[in-house]
């Protein structure tokens, strides 16, 4: 045992170590494989900007900050995700097509098809009303009939949704002591519709007598190589927006995740990352206030004192 101080991501590793070495091998959707654990947690302190972000291979937290600000504009076409050269949800959409129309288009050229022609991106960049979609607008259905004598009325799809997230907002100012304090992408209703059912699901938040604000986030599923970094860095973004928002500031982050697994063809990037000793301790800085949790810009976030080590290249399991 080494006598060292912990760092932040050495639960990262911990987890990832402990999947390769005990979790269960099972066939998985993607038919790729994985060795998988069931019921995990992760706590990292996100006080003074502390922020998730691995070390040991460089993470795009820009990508990953795209993506969340794209979820909380409320769309579900990958088209402005593909606009700032965001690939992560190409896939999807990318697999779809080449089902339906049996052409063998390569990604670059897809995408640029969803980037220059809109009608294109309109019939083949939709993933369906996944998280942005349900964060913003969750269906709502409102009576556009008296009932009748049986008690039946007609109802009618308003197209002004439940904004889950301006809720949110209003109940951290207003109610801050509340257990109330949540959102979700997991609309039972909808889950056909979606090219992925959400898989960072749940996400609940804390205020302490002290005004500090913290995030508990429940994924049901974790692609622990490529996934749990994004989603990490995500959910720290989204607790420094709030609070920032709100006037609270950030406190912790709380991870828990159902099954936590690895990809079969993720070993050799595993390996590489295990190797690796993390070190570093970055911080992420908003730059402005912007008037609503809906105005940040990409250009508000910044991080500081992150050195990472070589990025890790690895496919995605579709
Ligand atoms: N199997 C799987 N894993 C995931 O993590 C995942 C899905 N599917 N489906 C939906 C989204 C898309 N997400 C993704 C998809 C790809 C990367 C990825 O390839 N990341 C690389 C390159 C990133 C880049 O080029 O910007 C990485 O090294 O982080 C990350 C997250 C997270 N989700
Ligand atoms: O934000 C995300 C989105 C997806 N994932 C991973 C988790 C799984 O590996 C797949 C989803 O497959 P399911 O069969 O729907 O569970 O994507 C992630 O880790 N993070």
């Amino acid at each position: 045992m080494s006598s060292k101080t912990p760092h932040y991501e050495d639960q990262y590793l911990d987890l990832m170590r402990r999947i390769r070495d005990h979790g269960d091998e099972r066939l998985d959707r993607t038919g790729v494989g994985t060795r998988s654990l069931f019921g995990e947690q992760l706590r990292f302190d996100l006080r003074d900007g502390r922020v998730p972000l691995l070390t040991t291979k460089r993470v795009f937290w820009k990508a990953a900050a795209r993506e969340m600000l794209w979820f909380l504009s409320g769309q579900s076409n990958i088209r402005p995700l593909v606009e700032q050269n965001v690939h992560i949800w190409t896939d999807w959409p990318l697999d779809h097509y080449r089902r339906m129309t049996g052409e063998n288009i390569d990604r670059d050229g897809f995408e640029a098809r969803i980037r220059d022609d809109e009608d294109f991106a309109v019939r083949w960049g939709d993933l369906g009303p996944v998280y942005g979609v349900q964060w913003r607008n969750w269906p709502r259905y409102v009576p556009v009939s008296q009932p009748d004598e049986s008690g039946c009325a007609l109802y009618q799809r308003d197209p002004q949704g439940i904004d889950q997230m301006a809720a949110l907002v209003e109940s951290l100012r207003n109610d801050p002591a509340s257990r109330r304090h949540i959102f979700t992408g997991w609309n039972v209703a909808e889950l056909d519709g979606m090219a992925l059912p959400p898989c960072h699901m749940t996400y609940q938040f804390h205020v302490s007598g002290a005004g500090e604000l913290s995030c508990l986030l429940f994924q049901r599923s974790c692609d622990v190589l490529l996934g749990l970094p994004f989603n990490l860095f995500g959910a720290a973004m989204l607790t420094a927006m709030l609070a920032q928002q709100t006037g609270l500031t950030p406190q912790e982050l709380i991870w828990s995740g159902g099954d936590v697994h690895l990809y079969r063809n993720h070993m050799d990037a595993v390996e590489e990352q295990l190797s690796r000793t993390p070190h570093g301790d970055p911080r992420l800085e908003l730059f402005r206030k912007p008037d609503t949790l809906f105005d940040y810009d990409i250009g508000d976030f910044i991080v500081r004192d992150y050195a990472p080590q070589d990025h890790i290249r690895a496919p995605v399991a579709v």
